[in-house]
């Protein structure tokens, strides 16, 4: 535990956290801010500590207008708008409609962890967009059959597993009453609810192909630079596209009765590549110093050495030099 004060005495070879509680309280409470502070300045000053996951890496996914950002430029997720202030209704309609979005469409809170960031509400006509409370973005609402595919990742693992989800709504905007919901209501294991109940018999969609997946994960991991994080997927009932909603830090896991084997996997082969890349610094640290070595002697020999000029001392150290290179 980081606020006990003995939790630097380590040296670690490998620290696995989850401190996004402690990222997101910094950005207002002192508190936070130290434990940040003095966690920072151990991994500062124990370069050869390895941390899952980087703390600026899990930043960025806990900043829905950055997460959002990288899922648009990477992937396939649906058109969203960044509201950062509370601004004039009809800015708002006119951003949805030059941003093309289109209705329903999910608002979700600006910060992505914590209680409140579960919090979201269904919009479903531009004069509802007086529900909205920013900063938050607006996304489109893609109908999926109400089936979210979770994919978990664990280093070069990952996992898929089938949840309940939001149920398909007819396209285009009508005058229905904003629906506020709250995320884990509808998308956990157990979870039953009017809202992802479907009205009518669905043919139920393919899930995501296993290339598809493993592609994806393949380019987050190299764009994140994370190695635990879950996807939230969707499968457009439309275009049967892969669409991606979600990215989230260190998820829970649920359904992975393989999470452990493989996180203590992937933890061995971490310090496997430490260990082997420190042994090979070595090797090329006396590489390096041999060769500097050798052309001293080599130069020595040639010139002689400081004060003692004699050509009879240079000849065997010729030899030497030679051979040392
Ligand atoms: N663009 C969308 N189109 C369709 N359904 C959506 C969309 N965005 C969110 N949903 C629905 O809302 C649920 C919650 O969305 P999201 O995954 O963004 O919330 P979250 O609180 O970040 O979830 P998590 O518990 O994974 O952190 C999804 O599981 C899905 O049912
Ligand atoms: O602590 P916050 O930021 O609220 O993070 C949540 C994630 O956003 C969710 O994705 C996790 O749920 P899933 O494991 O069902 O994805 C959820 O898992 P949990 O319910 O098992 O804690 C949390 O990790």
């Amino acid at each position: 535990k980081i606020s006990h004060p003995t939790y630097c005495s380590g040296p670690f070879d490998v620290i696995v956290h989850k401190l996004s509680d402690v990222i997101v309280e910094a950005e207002h409470d002192s508190q936070s801010q130290h434990l940040l502070a003095n966690f920072q300045s151990y991994v500062s000053t124990h370069p050869s500590t390895i941390l899952v996951d980087p703390l600026p890496a899990m930043s960025q996914l806990l900043d829905r207008f950055t997460s959002y950002r990288i899922m648009n430029r990477l992937i396939c997720s649906p058109p969203y708008l960044e509201i950062h202030s509370v601004d004039d209704l009809s800015s708002i309609q006119q951003a949805v409609i030059t941003q093309t979005l289109s209705f329903p469409v999910v608002c979700k809170t600006r910060v992505a962890h914590g209680s409140l960031s579960h919090e979201m509400s269904l919009i479903f006509s531009a004069d509802s967009l007086a529900d909205i409370h920013p900063p938050c973005v607006l996304q489109s609402f893609v109908n999926h059959g109400a089936v979210l595919h979770k994919i978990f990742v664990v280093g070069d693992r990952h996992y898929c597993v089938e949840r309940p989800s939001l149920k398909n709504f007819p396209p285009g905007p009508c005058d229905r009453k904003t629906i506020f919901f709250n995320s884990h209501h509808v998308s956990k294991p157990e979870c039953s609810s009017d809202l992802t109940a479907m009205d009518e018999q669905m043919p139920h969609l393919l899930p995501p192909s296993s290339e598809a997946v493993a592609a994806l994960v393949r380019e987050l991991r190299v764009q994140l630079g994370m190695a635990l994080f879950g996807v939230d997927v969707i499968i457009n009932i439309h275009t049967h596209t892969l669409t991606v909603i979600d990215i989230n830090i260190f998820p829970g896991y649920e359904g992975v009765p393989q999470f452990f084997p493989s996180l203590l996997a992937y933890i061995e082969s971490l310090l496997d590549t430490n260990s082997s890349f420190i042994t090979w610094l070595f090797i090329a640290f006396f590489c390096v110093l041999w060769f500097y070595f050798s052309v001293f002697i080599a130069l020595w020999a040639f010139t002689g050495s400081p004060g003692n000029p004699a050509l009879s001392a240079r000849i065997p150290s010729v030899h030497l030099g030679a051979y040392l290179l």
